[in-house]
C-alpha cells in the first residue's frame, strides 16, 4: 500500500501572524492523528518560523523552488544545502508558475531536481498540461517529455525518492477540477510509464493531483486508485479547508 499524501503550497501569500495562526491550527487537528504524509511549503523566509512551529510534530516542510546551483555567485538564489540547514524535507520543482512565468524549462527543471535530492531533500515535481495542448490532445507527450527530461538526467531509480504532482495548467486556480475521471487517466499513464521501466519504483511513487482541489471534491478524487493525494494551493490557506482535505485523503 502506498502512503497517502497532502502538501500545501502556499505560494506567495502568509505573514508571520497568519502562519502562525494557521499552522498552530494544523497542528491543533493533526499532529500525530495520521499515518499520511501532510507537508506545507512555504516561503523561504519563513521556513524558520516554520521550523519552529513544525519541530517535534508529525508536519512536515518544505520550499516552493531551490536554485539548480550548488553554491556561488547567483544573486537571490537559495541552494539545496541552505534548505537543509532548515531541515526541509521537500521541495516543489517545475510548478507551472515557475515554468510559465520565470521562463524555467524541463533542463532546469531536472538540474534543479538533482540538486534537491544530493542534498537529501525529496523534490515535488509537477508536470501537466495547458488548456492548449489538451484540447489539441497532447497531454501525454506534453507530460512524458517532463517526466523524461527528468529520468534522463536522473535515472529511473531516482523515483523511489521523489513525488510527482500531475497539476494541469487549466485547472490551477480557476476553480475548474480536473474531473476524477480525467485526473485517474493521466495519472494511470504517468505510472505505467514508470513501470516500464520499473516497476517496483512504479508500485510506490506517490502521484499527488493539484488543481483547484478543495475540502469537497478531493474525496472524490483522492479515492482514485492512481491519485495518492493532493498538492493545495488556495484552499491550503484556510485551516479548515486544509484539514478536511487531509482528512479526506485517508479511507
Ligand atoms: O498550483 C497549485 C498547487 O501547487 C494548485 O493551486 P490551486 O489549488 O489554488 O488551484
Amino acid at each position: 500500500m502506498r502512503k497517502k499524501m497532502v502538501a500545501g503550497n502556499w505560494k506567495m501569500y502568509g505573514n508571520l501572524l497568519e502562519n502562525k495562526q494557521l499552522l498552530a491550527a494544523l497542528v491543533a487537528e493533526l499532529n500525530g492523528v495520521r499515518e499520511d504524509v501532510i507537508v506545507v511549503c512555504v516561503p523561504y523566509v519563513y521556513l524558520p518560523s516554520t521550523q519552529n512551529e513544525l519541530q517535534n510534530t508529525t508536519i512536515a516542510w518544505g520550499a516552493q523552488n531551490v536554485s539548480q546551483y550548488e553554491k556561488g555567485a547567483y544573486t537571490g538564489e537559495i541552494s539545496a544545502s541552505m534548505l537543509s540547514d532548515f531541515q526541509c524535507k521537500y521541495v516543489i520543482v517545475g510548478h507551472s508558475e515557475r515554468r510559465m512565468l520565470f521562463g524555467e524549462d524541463n533542463d532546469v527543471v531536472a538540474e534543479k531536481y538533482v540538486a534537491a535530492q544530493r542534498a537529501g531533500i525529496t523534490p515535488i515535481l509537477c508536470v501537466g498540461e495547458t488548456l492548449e495542448q489538451r484540447e489539441a490532445k497532447i497531454t501525454e507527450q506534453v507530460i512524458e517529455q517532463q517526466l523524461m527530461s527528468v529520468i534522463n538526467v536522473a535515472g529511473i531509480e531516482s523515483l523511489s525518492k521523489a513525488v510527482i504532482a500531475y497539476e494541469p495548467v487549466w485547472a490551477i486556480g480557476t476553480g475548474k477540477t480536473a474531473s476524477p475521471e480525467q485526473a485517474q487517466e493521466v495519472h494511470a499513464f504517468i505510472r505505467a510509464g514508470v513501470a516500464k521501466q520499473n516497476l517496483g519504483v512504479a508500485n510506490q511513487l506517490i502521484i499527488l493531483y493539484g488543481g483547484s482541489v478543495k475540502a469537497n471534491n478531493a474525496p472524490q478524487l483522492f479515492a482514485m486508485p492512481d491519485i495518492d493525494g493532493g498538492l493545495i494551493g488556495g484552499a491550503s490557506l484556510i485551516a479548515s479547508e486544509f484539514i478536511t482535505i487531509c482528512r479526506a485523503s485517508r479511507h
